[in-house]
């Protein structure tokens, strides 16, 4: 397969409602769509889903896309490539920037599906003809408006409620949910909010038979998670701690979780997930997808991801409805009593709508 043309585009478009974490709120989603050409004119989608703003990784929107128009499309433009996995190898020696990489790989694959005839997640190697899907819910003005946001998720069939904490307002959140429902699968996600000396704070959520307690600590601190996850029966899992396979062998080693929260576009895209995926499977790690607010596009990949054997847990791909008044794709990612079917379509198996991807797009580049 040869890459030809590579298109970069910069999206707006905005959500239902805010999504508020610890460290602030998002409504307008300002994010990448990547097309890749072959020689035989298939088109490949990826989604740059870095935030505007660096408050989840280092990356942003415009970041990504300085780094693929000045150095990750030079590497590809009218290259020969066997297979997608070698894009991984092609960017090594680019550093970092695994949303931009993510971007670019994840619509080489579908291209190269879509040249096979085949549906993504085949090609991946994925089994699971359906996936199970929760929702992560941000946090909310009052507990009362949590409590409908919750009974929404649970009426819509999802299975298992993410809850975001920070300080101040965890232990208390965590104990009145678990008085309201105390048997639904619930986790509580901090995004980085907490350090040791919150130790009893994060002691007492033990009590509250959660699945997981996701990111309590810093980002660049695996070493103190292990620390904690000692002194803690509930397992830990990473998210913003997690950028390549190598930090899963840290984890893994330092004993620093139980379960990886793995998101393509933290971790480079689609190849490094598969390799993530071998490893925890083989450690008797946990692991599961998580989201990142995408579109449509990304959803897709997130999905065709999520049917490979190991993704034992619903991850965080809710439908598409779930946060987009209208998605980039036709149908919408839908979810019926908690469960995606896969498509037997080629590629990520969902139609990307040109019209509305033209619509929302502010900014375009042909390479
Ligand atoms: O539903 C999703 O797409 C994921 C929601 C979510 O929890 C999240 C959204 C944006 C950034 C980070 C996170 C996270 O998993 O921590
Ligand atoms: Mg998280």
């Amino acid at each position: 397969m040869r890459i030809e043309k590579i298109v970069l585009r910069e999206m707006n478009m905005t959500m239902k409602a805010p999504f508020t974490t610890s460290f602030g709120s998002v409504q307008e989603k300002r994010f990448l769509i990547v097309e890749v050409y072959d020689e035989l004119g298939n088109c490949g989608y990826g989604e740059g889903e870095a935030f505007e703003a660096p408050w989840y990784t280092e990356e942003t929107t415009a970041t990504c896309w300085h780094i693929i128009e000045s150095f990750l499309a030079p590497i590809l433009l009218n290259r020969d490539i066997e297979h997608p996995r070698e894009v991984t190898q092609f960017f090594k020696p680019i550093r970092r920037n695994m949303m931009a990489k993510s971007a670019v790989e994840c619509a080489v694959w579908d291209a190269y599906a879509k040249r096979l005839g085949e549906p993504l997640w085949k090609v991946l190697g994925g089994t699971r003809e359906k996936i199970a899907v929760g929702v992560s819910i941000g946090l909310q003005p009052t507990t009362s408006q949590l409590y409908d946001k919750i009974d929404a998720a649970l009426e819509d069939g999802y299975g298992r409620i993410k809850v975001k904490i920070k300080p101040g307002n965890d232990v208390q959140l965590i104990r009145a949910i678990r008085e309201r429902y105390p048997d639904m699968p619930l986790m509580a996600d901090a995004n980085s909010a907490y350090t040791l000396d919150d130790m009893d704070t994060l002691r007492q959520l033990d009590a509250f038979h959660l699945m997981m307690i996701e990111q309590p600590l810093g980002a660049d601190d695996i070493l103190n998670h292990a620390k904690l996850q000692k002194e803690l029966t509930t397992p830990i899992c990473l998210d913003e701690s997690i950028h390549s396979y190598e930090d899963v062998v840290t984890a893994i080693e330092l004993r620093g979780c139980g379960v990886i929260n793995v998101k393509q576009a933290r971790v480079g895209g689609l190849e490094e997930v598969r390799r993530i995926h071998d490893l925890c499977l083989h450690h008797g790690i946990k692991v599961w997808c998580g989201g990142m607010l995408e579109s449509g596009i990304g959803r897709a990949h997130a999905v065709a991801l999520t049917s490979l054997e190991g993704f034992t847990m619903p991850g965080d791909t809710a439908g598409s409805d779930h946060y987009w008044y209208e998605d980039l794709i036709d149908p919408i990612v839908d979810v019926e009593g908690g469960y995606v079917h896969m498509k037997d379509a080629p590629g990520i198996g969902y139609k990307v709508n040109r019209e509305r991807l033209d619509k929302y797009t502010e900014r375009k580049l042909e390479l």
